[in-house]
């Protein structure tokens, strides 16, 4: 069962990433008030930039008692660890260097230079298995995520899940993606059934050229044509827009500003 969904539009981009990073300091400090530790799934993207940037910038990070916050991520591209086109680097450059984490505690996925070696199936797998080794025993095989970002590509798709690929069918956890449509070419990430065990997902896109896919997906997009419109968190599914992305949106979804 999948819970509320809900829009929050910012009239501009800069606004959107200071919003988007006081809420989520918020949602990791009542996480770490209700079970001790908090949760966060991580995405690539200039907003989700943007996002980190700003979390740097805020006094009230300080609130978040980083080392007890595990940090997973949704996808990845499959180049050397250090590579500037992955999403770890950029999130470390943003803000993670800039954090008292546990590095125990941050789990990028494999590069192709890593201990799976140049594979992205084996590394899916072996991200699969770190996932599994985190879950509670005897129950899922993935732990919990009390926040899942995604950003939302022009064509609709979200982590490296793309339109009509055969990713957007996969029902394992972890999938490695070979021709990617958009570079690089090979990529890992978690799949549309393992994004929807988020306790939250939130799905944030900016600029103009996201307004056709963000407004497909809350139409009622089907999931392998439109990744975006298969998300759905177990308690709360939030997109989170500035006005251009947000221009197609039908009014009855424009229930919060
Ligand atoms: O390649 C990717 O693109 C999407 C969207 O990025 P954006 O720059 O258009 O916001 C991102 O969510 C994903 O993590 C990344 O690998």
């Amino acid at each position: 069962m999948n819970g509320e969904t809900s829009v929050v539009v910012h009239a501009e981009p800069d606004v959107l990433a200071q919003a988007v990073a006081a809420r989520l300091i918020v949602a990791l400090i009542d996480a770490q008030a209700a079970r001790g530790e908090a949760s966060v799934v991580l995405t690539g993207g200039r907003v989700a930039s943007a996002v980190y940037r700003a979390i740097r910038e805020l006094p009230a990070r300080d609130a978040v008692d980083w080392r007890r916050v595990d940090l997973w991520w949704g996808d990845e591209r499959f180049v050397p660890a250090g590579d500037p086109d992955r999403n770890d680097a950029q999130a470390r450059a943003a803000l993670l260097d800039a954090l008292p984490l546990d590095p125990a505690r941050v789990h990028p996925m494999p590069a192709a230079d890593g201990p799976a070696g140049n594979d992205p199936e084996a590394a899916a797998a072996a991200y699969a298995a770190e996932l599994a080794a985190a879950a509670k025993p005897g129950t899922a095989a993935l732990p919990h995520f009390d926040v899942l970002l995604l950003g939302v590509g022009e064509d609709g798709h979200v982590a490296s899940v793309f339109p009509e690929h055969p990713v957007a069918y996969e029902s394992r956890p972890v999938s490695a993606v070979r021709g990617s449509p958009k570079p690089p070419p090979v990529r890992l990430t978690l799949t549309l059934p393992a994004i929807n065990t988020a306790d939250q997902v939130w799905l944030v896109a900016a600029g103009p050229d996201k307004a056709r896919p963000v407004g497909m997906a809350l139409a009622g997009a089907g999931p392998v044509q439109l990744p975006a419109a298969g998300v759905a968190g177990l308690s709360r599914t939030l997109w989170l827009l500035d006005r251009e992305a947000a221009a197609e949106v039908k009014p009855r979804f424009r229930s919060l500003r």
